[in-house]
């Protein structure tokens, strides 16, 4: 069970004391356990795991398969964090994130290009890891899977969608990621459809 708790980004509210007590840089996310406060998101997701993971029958940190399970589970860790999370998010951020925050923003179309260029070179890599295992660690999902929903998720609903289609492997872990209910339920709470008239109700 946890509490979603809305921040007006708009309104710049992930600036003020109250946020900065969760997160002292301002960004999204912060968390709150009881008395522990966490940021960053991958620190965060790995707690949550740890500490409340246990019964879901999964192996998400590669803990079971030994120091070599779970060093390739921090390798694609920290892959998406260093190469795929810089390649595939300044497209989502120019496309939709800030459209929405800045209201009549303007796509500025050579940063998309020149992430798009960074971003196939990333997914070429991928494609060679997935025709050697289904996921990215092993043959079985884990933590460093999940952490590349977000912007996937995001990026899958712009224009850009289709160089997906390019990198067939990937497609296929792509879409069985998506197909999983767990990701399901997460993703229902995404809203894929912004514009200026939503922004005063976010
Ligand atoms: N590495 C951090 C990144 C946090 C981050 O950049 N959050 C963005 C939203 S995706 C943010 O709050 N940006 C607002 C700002 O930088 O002022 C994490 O994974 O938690």
């Amino acid at each position: 069970e946890y509490e979603l708790v809305p921040v007006d980004f708009v309104a710049g509210e992930h600036k003020k004391p109250q946020h900065l007590q969760l997160n002292p840089f301002g960004k999204m996310p912060g968390f709150q356990d009881g008395d522990l406060v966490l940021f960053e998101s991958r620190a965060i997701g790995k707690y949550i795991i740890r500490k409340y993971g246990g019964t879901a029958g999964l192996d998400l940190l590669g803990e079971n398969s030994g120091i070599e399970g779970s060093a390739m589970v921090d390798l694609w860790t920290e892959v998406e964090a260093q190469e795929y999370y810089p390649a595939i998010a300044p497209v989502v951020f120019e496309c939709i994130i800030n459209p929405f925050i800045m209201g009549d923003a303007e796509t500025n179309q050579s940063v998309v290009d020149e992430s798009l260029v960074r971003l196939r070179g990333v997914l070429g890599i991928y494609e060679a890891r997935l025709e050697k295992s289904s996921y990215l660690a092993g043959d079985s999902i884990s933590f460093a899977d999940l952490n590349h929903i977000p912007f996937t998720f995001y990026f899958m609903t712009t224009q850009y969608a289709s160089v997906f289609d390019e990198y067939p492997k990937v497609k296929a872990w792509w879409e069985a990621i998506m197909a999983r209910p767990a990701v399901q339920r997460v993703c229902k709470n995404m809203p894929t459809q912004f514009s200026v008239g939503m922004r005063a109700a976010f």
